[in-house]
Parts: C-alpha cells; structure tokens; sequence
C-alpha cells in the first residue's frame, strides 16, 4: 500500500515463493495454509495470488481445495483471488472455484500468438482479469523499448478478441539493479520508462510488477532494501505502476528516508552516476543499524511566525485552534479581506491538494485542512460582503446531491470536501434530493457539472432518471456519479446511454478533483470525453459480446435446492416468541463491539485494523483519525449524545416452498404473514445447491427471528453544532462513529439473541475477532443484501416488529432507513445457514415473485432490476 490507488497483491500463499507455505501444504495443514492468507488480508493485501505449482503436490487438487476454503472465509473471500500457476489445467481449475472475479497470473507470448489468444479467450470467458507477462518468442523483455513493444502487441492483440482493456495487467518485469553486472544498472530506469510509455499507449491498462526482485543484491540489509523499495515506488507510481508484490511491513515513508541513504539509492534507483552502485555499497553498512527516522518539525515554534506563514502552516497541518485570531489579525495587515484567502489560505490548500494528488497525504488530514480553511472563510465573509467584493474566481462550480430515497452521504461530504480543497464551488443540495431539484439548481446556479451520489441498489435507477430528465431537458453538462453501489459497469450499462452528455463514474474522493479539474480544462476536456465515452461504449460492446452465465428454470432451480441436516439439527425452540423492545442498552456497552476496519474505508485509509495503526505509510494518518474517534466516542457515552434504540422479534414460522410463513402462536394455525424469498437460478456445478434462504427453514415447525436497531437518535442535534462550527472533520467523524455504533448494536443483539432471547447458541463467549468473523451459529441476512437483494421486505419486516414506534427507524420511499445509522435484518439459527448473493434471476421467478409479493409485473421489474440485468 503505497498510495490510494496504489493496489498490492499478497503472495505469501504461493508455494513457489514461500517455504513456510509450501510446507503446510504438503502436509495437509490447510487450516493453518487459510490463517496465511487471513494474514495477507490483514496485513493490507488487496489481491491475494495463490499458487500451488510444486512437483509432489496434486496442484490442482491442491488449488481447489484451497480455494474453496478461502471461499468460505467472507473476511478473505472479499479480496479477489489471482490463480497463479504455469500448467493453464491448474488455472482452470482454480477459476472454476472462484465465485467473484478472478484474475489469471500469467500469460505471455513465450509460446507465439495463437496459444496466447486461446488462453485469453478462456479468461474472457470466465469473467478473469489477466496478467501478462512482457514475454514473448525471442525471451523475456529486459530494455524499455522491448517491454513497451511486447505490451503494445499484446495490448493489440488482447482488445482485438474484445478483451476489456481494464482487465489486462502488464508485468514489464522487475529485474535486480546494483549487481555490479553493468548490463543491469539501467533496469529499474527501464521499468519505470516503459510503464509510462505502457499506460500512455495502452489505456486503461494496469501495470504490476514484484518489486522486491529490484534489491536482490542487498539481501540481509533490511534498511538498504526497503529504502530501495519505497524509492522504487514513488517514481514507478507516479509513471503509472498501479499494483504490485509489496511487503507492506518492508515499506518506509518516501519522505521520511535519511535524506543521505534516499539519495544514494536514487542514484542507483535511477541509475543517475556510473559510481552509484559502489557508493551505496560502500555506504551499506552504515544504514544496516535502524530504520530511517521521520524528520520531527518543531513543535510550537511555528507560533512565532509572521501570521501569513501561520495560516498556511495551520492549514497543512489542519491545526484549527488559533485559525480565527490568526486570520482576524491577517485582515488587519490587508487593503482588501479577499486578499487573506487568495494569498496565504489558498497557498496553504494549494500545498494540502498537491500532498493529497502525490499520495502523501490522507483524507482525514485533508478533512482537517479544509475545516481551517471554512473557519478562516466564515471569519473573513462578513467583511467581504460589507464591501460586495467579488469572490475569487473558483475553478468551477459543482451540483452536488445525494438522490431521491437515499440518505447517505459520508461519501459525498467527503468528495464535496475534497473539491473545495481545490478551488471549486460545490453547491450542496443535501440527501434525497429529486431529480427536478438537481435540474433546477443546475440552471439557476449555472453548474459546470452535476454530482450525484447513493448507497443503496434503488438509488442506482433513480440516477438513470435524473441522466434522463437531463437529456429531455437538453443539458449538456457532465454528469459525475459516485457512491458504494455504483461502479463503472453500471454507469457505462445504464446510465451513459440515458443521458448524452458526458458522464463519468469516479470511484473516490482521491479521483474526483483530477475528474472535475479536466471536465472544467478547455484543453484536456474534449479528449477525456471521447475517451471515456469510447471505455464505455468498449464496456457496452463487452458485454453484449461476453453472454451471460446461463440460468436453470425456476422449478429446476427448486429442485436443486439446499436441504439442512434436519435430523441432526432440528429447530431449536427460542425461550421467547413475540417482539421485544430493546431500550436498556448503552453506547459504553456497545464500544467492545465495534469492528473498526470499515471505519477506516469510510475514510479511504485501506487496511485492516489494527495493523493499520502502524501501517508503513498510512499508520501516522490512521492513529491520529483514530485517536480522535476514541476522543468523541468518550463524549458520545459520557455526554448522552447517541441514544441506541432497538427491536427483536422471533416468530414461528415454517417453510411454503421459497416463502417463509410467519404464524401469531406455536400451533402455526394463524399465519400472520409472509416473506417471499429469491433463489439463485444460475446453472450450479454439479453438487452445488441453488440456494434460497428459505431453504434453512423447516418444512412443518421452526422459527425465524428479526430485528431493527439504531444509534442515530440524537445525531441531529450534535451534527447541527458541527455545521454552525463550519466543522465538517466532526460531522463526518460522528457519522462515521453512528455508523459503527449501529453496526456494534446489530453484532450486540445477535450475539444476545444465540445466547439468551433464543438460546440456541451456548459455551463459551467469542472474541470480537470471531464475532467481527462471522464465527457463530446462525447469520442475520439484512433485506437489500446479495442472499435477499430485494429492499421492500424491509416495508414488511417493519410493520411486523412496529419498528418505527419501538425503535423510531422510518422508511423511505426506496426503503433507505432514517436516522442512517441503522441496522435490520432476519435471523436464521441453523448451523448450516450461510450467506450466498442471489445474482441473477429469470423471467419465470420475476413472475413468480411478483406474485408472492402481491405486486404488478411491472413494480417486480422495478425491486429485482439489480437482478434481472
Ligand atoms: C455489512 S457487514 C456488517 C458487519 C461488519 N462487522 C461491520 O461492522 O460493518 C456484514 C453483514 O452484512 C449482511 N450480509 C453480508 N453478506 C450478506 C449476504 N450475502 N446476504 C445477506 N446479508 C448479508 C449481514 O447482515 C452481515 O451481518
């Protein structure tokens, strides 16, 4: 992990390259081979690659067997798996086992064009990403100008059989500098060279690479190799190196290098002197003690600067507590208030935009500056409007929403920070914003662009609407979408063709001032356009090409169902029926609870806790966000400011087909109600089932438990403050903090539910860890989720449990819940319930739901849309 976009791959899990691996599994310890790849995960790791190539193994035995039990793990089955072995048999196997997308390591020309186009078609065919390896007839790529030769080819050759460009990663080969070989000196310059030259002449291309071949000839020297590593990265990155074999842990921050041992390596790195390898060689042995320490600026000296050098340090370090005196005494020293803002204030965002842009700096501590810069600005507002001033000129000016039946909107405060760091106007309408709105401010206010931004699956439909009401009006302006739900897919799919001016899907925060700052350039504007455009439409011709996986009938679908081990299991008789209002739980009791990795995601900081802590190049940002949270969680508790509110409720019920019947009393005379559920439809391997959740419900006489909790009440109030303070690092903090305190409460009540409200867990209490892994019997599926996509049961759940008097959670029209911070689900008590994603359903089970649900044809249309694509 080297920048935000930077993507690392773990391979640890590779017999090939580690001993230790390879050892347990050819003994048979697969369990301790899975704990491996946990690790990785933890560790930082994005991609996993996994690789079984040994000549006394059974290696693609081995692979399956590996992977399906990675499968099963969902905190490592949420990283994506590259298969990696030189026997295509192997491969195939592998990929046969993947359930998400899976990449291929490698395939390369070595062989000519003909076996190189048959594998990719089998890549293609499986949905697989592939890494080619800058190999081809005559050997394997060592100078700049063969690797660019050989990629540009297969880039060609790959993009000709529909290939979707995204999915080719480049490995131009890192080879080992400094061997006292002059031949090789030049290598890690040629590396660099051709991934800029790649990236430029192959669009939308990745380029990988393991880096720790670069320093082979400094083995047992840690601090020289790491040092080498993170020179190696800075200057690879910022050519285009998007993903790599890095040991996060063997990783120094760029900038906090010795100054002496980071030029040296430069040197070498960049090959800039004849003597650079003799140089650090004789330097070696200096180095070899301790790791590079960070340079330490002086702590309050910065206090006794003149005031323009105070702000602008304020700013960079996102100091707020003497921005207001400061900036009231700057004023005094100007002809004109405008001129605090256009001299030190924008100075200082200007440095805070280009640390953020160079990856060496974060969200929260951009989130911070940007909380001095609206102090400085309100301190400074009055008096330019006392003299009507004309505002400094902005870069451009910016819609933004979050659209209609959606309330979330961390993501979009965050992009909507991020772009005022960097000189735009961002008029913010706000959460559950109607399309006419958008329209209407869009014209009034003269937008440059449109911002639109959702969480949950409806609110994918309603920016189709908002692209196509833009359309039927005539706008031309472009349209950025963003938000958890979103992806590129969707938005080239279905949002592009509804609307004819430009639209682009940006992923996070970190790409949304490059995005918005080229749609406002009059030079880079027309082409960015042309190209997306033809990235979409590439995605479009794609996917129209690729065909989809194939689906069973329904009614063979339902045959091929999953069916517990009753006699082994039966239902377990709760020890309470009914719903029961939870009112008695506290925030201190749920603060054990919290699973604190998303929580850094919700800031952009990748990494598990708590090794990010004291992660290479994001622990510093990580333990101050997280020093803070633990601050206002403090207050949260002690001042009363979260109310945690809750309702469970536990029915017997038994299983009608793919419902779930819902009875008022043990007898099951008096049904009460129904939740229909989905079943997978797509064509299973053989001895796979095609799973409904109903499925883990008996046929005669069994319980279904639900739930609704919150920890939002009372958010309002606080959030107020923070808006009045112009302080939008608290307001985003608290969200954060409500979200996790939501999520606790729902980890809480379950674990409370197994062990006393039904009972059907006993022993011992588990860890957090195991609670945060899923570790215990049973699962609480929540409406809206892959196992039950279709949010209206959340409608049903609701007035079943009187959710919005017991617990004071609302619905929206698309069923987002309100306050945000809010969980619901079921519960299923079986030992063999499990998760799994719906997918794809077919027109028969469109029909048959419809039915089920009580609604038109066309309304199904409307709630399955996720699905029916
Ligand atoms: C979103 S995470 C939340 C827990 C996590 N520890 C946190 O604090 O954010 C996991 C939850 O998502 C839901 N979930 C995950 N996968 C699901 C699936 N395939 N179908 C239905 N619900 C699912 C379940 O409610 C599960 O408990």
């Amino acid at each position: 992990m080297t920048t935000a976009s930077f993507i690392n791959i773990g391979e640890r899990t590779n017999v090939t390259g580690s001993a230790a691996f390879k050892k347990l599994i050819l003994n048979g310890d697969y369990t301790a081979a899975v704990e491996v790849a946990r690790q990785q995960v933890e560790n930082g790791a994005q991609i996993i690659d996994v690789n079984m190539d040994e000549g006394l193994l059974d290696s693609e035995a081995a692979m399956v067997t590996f992977l399906n039990l990675i499968a099963a793990e969902p905190d490592i089955a949420r990283v994506p798996v590259m298969v990696d072995s030189s026997k295509w048999s192997v491969i195939e196997a592998g990929l046969k086992c993947l359930a998400g997308k899976g990449i291929v390591n490698s395939i390369s020309m070595k062989e000519g064009e003909a076996p190189f186009l048959e594998q990719a078609r089998l890549c293609l065919r499986y949905g697989a990403a592939v890494v080619v390896m800058a190999f081809d007839e005559v050997g394997q790529a060592d100078t700049a100008a063969r690797k660019v030769e050989i990629c540009e080819r297969a880039y060609r050759l790959l993009t000709g059989i529909g290939f979707p460009p995204e999915d080719i990663i480049f490995d131009p080969n890192i080879f080992a500098v400094a061997t006292g070989i002059e031949e090789h000196n030049n290598y890690g310059v040629d590396f660099i060279e051709a991934t800029r030259e790649i990236r430029r002449r192959c669009p939308h291309a990745h380029v990988s690479g393991g880096v720790s071949n670069l320093s082979f000839s400094f083995r047992g020297n840690e601090p020289v190799r790491r040092a080498m590593h993170s020179v190696f990265l800075f200057h690879a990155i910022a050519a285009g190196m998007d993903m790599g074999i890095v040991n996060a842990g063997q990783l120094d921050v760029y900038d906090a290098i010795d100054p002496e041992l980071r030029d040296l390596v430069e040197d070498v790195v960049l090959n800039r002197r004849p003597d650079a390898t003799d140089r650090l060689l004789a330097a070696a042995d200096r180095f070899k003690g301790g790791p590079a320490k960070a340079a330490d600026p002086a702590a309050e000296e910065w206090r006794g600067w003149p005031v323009e050098k105070r702000l602008e340090h304020a700013l960079v370090k996102g100091i707020d507590a003497f921005v207001e005196a400061d900036t009231e005494e700057a004023r005094l020293t100007v002809a004109r208030p405008i001129e605090v803002i256009e001299g030190p204030l924008m100075a200082g965002m200007n440095v805070v935009g280009d640390l953020f842009g160079a990856g060496k700096m974060f969200l929260p501590q951009v989130v911070k500056s940007a909380r001095v810069m609206k102090k400085a600005v309100a301190v400074l507002l009055p008096y330019i409007e006392a003299e009507k001033q004309v505002g400094s000129s902005t870069k451009g000016r910016i819609i933004m929403a979050t659209v209609k039946g959606d309330v979330h909107d961390i993501g979009k405060n965050i992009v909507g920070v991020v772009l005022q760091c960097n000189n735009f106007e961002v008029i913010d309408l706000g959460v559950m914003v109607p399309a006419q709105t958008i329209l209407d401010a869009a014209v009034k206010h003269q937008a440059d662009m449109i911002g639109l931004s959702g969480l949950i699956t409806p609110s994918l439909d309603e920016m189709v609407h908002v692209a196509s009401e833009m359309q039927r009006i005539g706008m031309t302006m472009p349209l950025l979408i963003g938000g958890a739900t979103t992806s590129r897919v969707h938005t080239a799919l279905r949002i592009a063709p509804a609307y004819a001016g430009p639209v682009v899907h940006v992923l996070d925060a970190s790409r949304a001032v490059g995005v918005a700052g080229t749609l406002v350039s009059d030079t880079l504007k027309d082409d960015f356009v042309t190209e997306t455009a033809a990235e979409y439409e590439n995605i479009r011709a794609a996917r129209a090409g690729s065909g989809q996986s194939a689906l069973v009938p329904l009614d063979a679908a339902r045959a091929n169902g999953f069916v517990p081990d009753f006699a082994a299991h039966p239902p377990v008789q709760p020890r309470f029926t009914g719903t029961m209002t939870i009112d008695d739980v506290t925030v201190d009791t749920l603060i054990p609870y919290i699973d604190w990795t998303p929580f850094f995601r919700a800031w952009e900081l990748h990494g598990n806790y708590p090794a990010i802590l004291t992660d290479a190049v994001v622990g510093a940002s990580a333990s101050s966000l997280f020093a803070d949270a633990q601050a206002m969680l403090a207050r949260i508790a002690a001042e009363n400011w979260l109310r945690p509110k809750g309702v469970v409720a536990i029915w017997p019920v038994r299983r009608d087909g793919d419902d779930v019947v819902l009875f008022g009393d043990e007898r099951r005379s008096a049904e009460i109600a129904r939740l229909p559920f989905l079943r997978q439809q797509i064509a299973k391997r053989e001895g796979r089932a095609n799973m409904c959740l109903a499925d883990f419900i008996h046929p005669e006489a069994d319980w279904l438990g639900g739930f609704a909790v919150q920890a939002g009440d009372g958010i309002d109030e606080q959030l107020a403050r923070f808006k009045a303070a112009h302080d939008d690092y608290n307001d985003i903090l608290l969200k954060a903090l409500a979200d996790r305190l939501a999520e606790a409460f729902a980890e809480y009540l379950h674990e409370r539910v197994r062990r006393e409200i039904w009972g059907h867990e006993l022993g011992n209490r588990m860890s957090n860890e195991d609670l945060i892994r899923e570790r215990y019997t049973g699962i609480r599926p929540a409406p809206g989720y892959p196992a039950c996509p279709e949010h209206s049961l959340k409608r049903r759940l609701f007035d079943l449990m009187q959710v919005e008097t017991r617990a004071g959670i609302t619905l929206t029209d698309s069923f987002a819940m309100l306050p945000t911070a809010a969980v619901s689900g079921f519960y299923f008590a079986h030992p063999q319930s499990a998760y799994f994603g719906v997918a794809r359903v077919g027109e028969d089970q469109l029909a048959d739901y419809a039915r089920r649900l009580g609604v038109s044809r066309e309304r199904a249309v409307q709630l399955l849309r996720p699905n029916l694509d």
